[in-house]
């Protein structure tokens, strides 16, 4: 089959202020997009296109191409916890439930059976990017490692770094953690796969000394990679970080201190940051990744995103399986929008997200967060094709077709169909995903 292939159809180019639908012809060839232009452009010289060897894919009125979910923030080991045991708050789930269970990835065969679902489950979900926790064990990360590539998912993955003693004695001595880590980095690497790569991943400050956070952070500098860690969840949590660390004011001043903002860094949750934390994320262009289920799931609060996107925080989202029950990015992304709105309706002065900025957060934003706007996310020339191609009305869709409509011109029709999968659309509606250009689902 041609590795050049043609579509022409409805695309949607999701922005923070300005979402915009263009009906088009993308030209992707070798996983790139090497031409884009107006759809009549395209019909103006079908026969050339043709000629030259191009696969051509006209999309139907009731289909549309938009960029690939990308999932800033879950927990691949978490996944056979998921929809269970939600019934404590995040000190306590932690101890309870999810110890025990990251603790079962010292086997390996465990490990590669979950995690090959685990990535299955996420493309289907046409999540293209994850940012993935492990486990503290360096063989069954790399095995989370091995589905991303084997699945061609773009990932980071993360070997969680814990060295602070808990009662499922889950932890590394610091040397030994250390060492790991390095080693972990450099096996990813020496696959030298354009699509995976490593993330410095210390769990949190109450899991992580001091001298252990400084040392990852050089380590993540020498090696050019990302940070990712919690932040600011839950309440007792704070206090427990605070009181540990009585001469720093914040949760941020820990981090910073030990140089983790030094890095390119994403966050999780950032649910109770002062308006200086907020400050500092944006004075050192660190990412938040919101993770609006688990934080409801856990009664960690609700996190002010808007006050976050209007002080100018990177801001992606997350599924953050499994304190959040749901793997796919598009039900975080209407979590995202109810926990703005409920914000509002308790009074907040800031208003609530609304579609076009929540679908913003779940492709570019979560591009940005993860420092990979320059690849992916904008569906123009240069940028590495991670797609989703979307059927409203695809086999069994919860989608009905009613004839009747509101909207004046081609233009509001598009956005409608583009809202109505938005607020209904499920995986069933994804009918194929697209990761640089190669095909990673197919239900069409
Ligand atoms: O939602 C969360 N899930 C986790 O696994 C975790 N570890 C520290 N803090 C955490 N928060
Ligand atoms: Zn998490």
């Amino acid at each position: 089959m041609s590795n050049k292939i043609i579509f022409v159809g409805d695309i949607i180019l999701p922005n923070l202020s300005n979402l915009k639908c263009i009906s088009a012809y993308l030209i992707v060839e070798n996983g790139l997009i090497t031409e884009r232009g107006a759809k009549d452009y395209f019909y103006k010289y079908q026969d050339n296109f043709i000629k030259r060897g191009y696969q051509i894919k006209i999309l139907e009125p009731h289909q549309f191409l938009m960029p690939g979910f990308v999932d800033c923030h879950t927990h691949a080991p978490q996944f056979p916890n998921i929809g269970l045991g939600l019934d404590r708050p995040l000190l306590e789930w932690l101890d309870k439930y999810t110890f025990p269970l990251e603790s079962q990835y010292s086997d390996e065969e465990f490990a590669a059976n979950v995690y090959s679902k685990v990535v299955k489950r996420l493309i289907n979900n046409g999540t293209t990017t994850a940012c993935y926790f492990g486990t503290l064990h360096l063989e069954g990360t790399l095995e989370l490692v091995k589905s991303a590539i084997k699945q061609n998912q773009r990932a980071f993955i993360g070997k969680v770094s814990m060295n602070i003693e808990n009662d499922a004695g889950y932890y590394n001595d610091t040397e030994k953690e250390l060492r790991e880590v390095k080693t972990f980095v450099e096996k990813v690497f020496e696959y030298n796969n354009d699509l995976v790569n490593p993330v410095i991943t210390p769990r949190f400050a109450i899991s992580c000394d001091n001298d252990l956070m400084k040392k990852l952070s050089v380590i993540a500098k020498q090696n050019s990679c990302l940070i990712q860690s919690h932040i600011s969840e839950n309440k007792k949590e704070i206090e427990y970080v605070l009181s540990t660390n009585p001469e720093c004011t914040s949760y941020s001043e820990v981090y910073g201190r030990c140089g983790l903002f030094d890095n390119k860094c994403i966050m999780a949750h950032g649910v109770h940051l002062s308006e200086e934390e907020i400050d500092m994320f944006v004075r050192k262009g660190a990412s938040i990744a919101h993770c609006p289920a688990s934080n409801t799931r856990l009664k960690s609060g609700l996190c002010p995103v808007r006050k976050l996107l209007n002080c100018e925080v990177k801001v992606g989202l997350g599924t953050d399986v499994s304190g959040g029950d749901n793997a796919s990015i598009l039900d975080a992304l209407r979590r995202a929008m109810d926990v703005s709105e409920h914000l509002n309706l308790l009074g907040g002065k800031e208003s609530a997200l609304n579609w076009k900025e929540a679908l913003y957060l779940a492709t570019l934003g979560g591009a940005r967060a993860l420092f990979i706007d320059d690849k992916i996310g904008r569906l123009e020339v240069n940028q590495e094709f991670d797609a989703l191609l979307i059927d409203l009305y695809s086999k069994n869709s919860p989608i009905d077709k009613y004839t009747y409509s509101v909207a004046h011109g081609e233009e509001e029709e598009i956005l409608e169909r583009v809202e109505r999968f938005v607020y209904l659309g499920d995986d069933r509606n994804i009918v194929q995903v697209y990761v640089k250009g190669k095909k990673v689902k197919d239900i069409l």
